[in-house]
């Protein structure tokens, strides 16, 4: 049993893979040792939460999850605890397994009640795992409110019951829970819903037990977590033209901000060198508080042979430069506006398509509402399956698509797992930091990193910049953040 934190690069897998584990392992195994594993990794991980709790309420559903609150149930009661089950099922109708659990807790001489005890020191929610068919309602709905509603922590087994282990969705309103502070012990396979959507927010902290059946797996993975790049020192004898040039093509009229943020960003993240080009047409020749970006009109900039980060407060006028980048730029990233462009012209939809034939670098950068625009989707129909949203752009365009959020999801057009990038925080949800995403990921693509290893680089390093961000520091502005310091 193990911690999952942003350095944690791991296989992720969906519901149907873990299935298809599940009967491999159990097949292999005596009869009920998934479930006994899994029981005895959740009492030891609910002892270490709250090592003096008086009373652990154990919230047991219909299916095996509520066999492992059973299980947990037992393996504590028979190390001193007092666990208090409330079961919400059908006794007669409990898999083979989860029956097995229980009369193991009855024979431990757990305590059984039909209503939750009334102060509890920590809770367990065995109510639904990866079976979960429909939102939760009536009691299961009651006692999902009353267990998150106090500060009392919650541990919960698989996976925070209504949560789509798949998707990251979650059945019941987010919002309505918000107190308790959440741990999640997932068990045999980690599962994407935990990291994307409101999956962070519902799982808490992430723990992983693979109940010694990693061997098992055969499977390939249905996605991946990103883990920390790897640190590439730069050689001595090297240059700025070692580090590629950057293109900013954006900061229309009023928006001027957004492309220097991305030029500074670029900057910082090491390119050799960047030039702004500006879309505004009074638009200022030199930013002296940052004189290492060289300012150019956006029309004069020759493109071939750099990398373009094109769209940062690109408004409307970045349109018609948007044939010339696609056809000529050795690499790009296509952001905000650029994006919202492509979205609403079939032509460029083409071209871009043509360049994905090519083989060229692209990657594209939407955030939700974006990502829906070039679908043709809502924000919700995205948001409902951030994986297959990402993937679905990227096979479309043949680009490397990072579709930006809470658990920012990577896909690209080959058979590879997408990866979902577990840095960041909500502190990132400030005006500009997507232009400071587009700045790095163009500054990797400028040194020659391959498109998706740009990206998953890029987004993993920006989001650990918030997530190391002093508490005591000034506000996370993407200014600051494109610097990589606290003003
Ligand atoms: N088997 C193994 O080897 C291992 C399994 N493990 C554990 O088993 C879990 C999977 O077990 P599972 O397949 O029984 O599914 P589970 O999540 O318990 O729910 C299914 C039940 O819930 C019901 N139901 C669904 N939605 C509902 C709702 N909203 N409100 C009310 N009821 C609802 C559904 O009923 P139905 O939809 O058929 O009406 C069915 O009765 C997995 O997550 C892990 O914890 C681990 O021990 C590792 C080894
Ligand atoms: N809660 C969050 N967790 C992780 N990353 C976040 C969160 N909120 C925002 N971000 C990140 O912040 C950036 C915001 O980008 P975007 O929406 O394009 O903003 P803007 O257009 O203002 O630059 C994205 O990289 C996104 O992934
Ligand atoms: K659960």
């Amino acid at each position: 049993m193990h911690r999952i934190t942003s350095a944690s690069a791991a296989d992720l897998f969906d519901i149907a893979a873990t299935r298809r584990i599940e009967q491999t392992a159990a097949s292999a195994l005596p009869p009920h040792t998934l479930m006994q594993r899994a029981g005895l990794a959740a009492a030891r991980l609910a002892m270490a939460l709250t090592p003096h709790a008086r009373t652990i309420w154990v919230a047991c559903g219909p299916g095996n999850n509520g066999g492992d609150g059973f299980e947990a149930a037992a393996q504590l009661r028979h190390r001193g605890f007092f666990p208090v089950v409330t079961f919400l099922g059908d006794e007669s109708r409990l898999p083979q397994d989860a029956k097995a659990s229980l009369q193991r807790a009855r024979d431990a001489g757990v305590t059984f009640t039909s209503e939750p005890p009334s102060t509890f020191e920590l809770a367990v929610d065995a109510l639904l795992g990866i079976g979960s068919t429909r939102p939760p309602s009536g009691a299961m709905a009651e006692w999902l409110v009353r267990m998150h509603a106090g500060a009392q922590p919650v541990l919960a087994l698989d996976v925070p019951s209504g949560l789509d282990a798949d998707t990251g969705t979650l059945a019941s309103d987010p919002d309505r829970v918000p107190a308790s502070t959440r741990t999640t012990l997932t068990l045999l396979t980690l599962k994407p819903g935990l990291f994307t959507a409101q999956g962070r927010d519902a799982a808490g902290t992430v723990w992983f037990d693979d109940l010694g059946c990693s061997t098992f797996i055969q499977e390939s993975a249905t996605a991946r977590l990103a883990g920390p790049p790897d640190h590439a020192p730069r050689t001595h004898a090297s240059h700025k033209g070692s580090y590629g040039d950057v293109a900013v093509i954006g900061g229309a009229s009023g928006m001027t901000g957004a492309a220097l943020l991305a030029g500074s960003a670029a900057l910082h993240s090491g390119a050799g060198r960047v030039f702004v080009g500006l879309l505004d047409p009074v638009a200022m020749s030199v930013d002296t508080s940052q004189p290492e970006l060289m300012l150019r009109d956006a029309h004069a900039l020759d493109l071939s042979g750099m990398t373009a980060v094109c769209g940062c407060g690109g408004g409307d006028a970045v349109r018609e430069l948007l044939p010339r980048a696609l056809s000529t730029a050795a690499a790009l990233v296509l952001d905000a506006d650029a994006l919202n462009a492509i979205a609403a012209d079939p032509s460029l939809q083409a071209q871009l398509m043509a360049r994905g034939r090519t083989g060229a670098p692209t990657v594209l950068t939407p955030h939700p509402l974006e990502a829906a625009r070039l679908l043709g989707d809502t924000t919700g129909g995205v948001q409902a399956n951030r994986l297959a949203a990402a993937r679905a752009l990227a096979l479309r365009f043949g680009a490397v698509t990072v579709l930006k959020g809470s658990g920012t999801v990577i896909a690209d057009a080959t058979d590879a797992p997408p990866v979902i990038n577990p840095t960041g925080n909500a502190r990132l949800a400030t005006a500009g930091t997507g232009d400071v995403l587009a700045g790095m990921i163009g500054a990797a693509l400028a040194r020659r990193r391959p498109a998706f290893e740009a990206a998953c680089e890029a987004a993993w390093q920006h989001g650990h910049i918030a997530d190391t961000w002093p508490a005591d520091a000034a506000p996370l502005t993407a200014g600051a953040l494109a610097r990589r310091t606290p003003a």
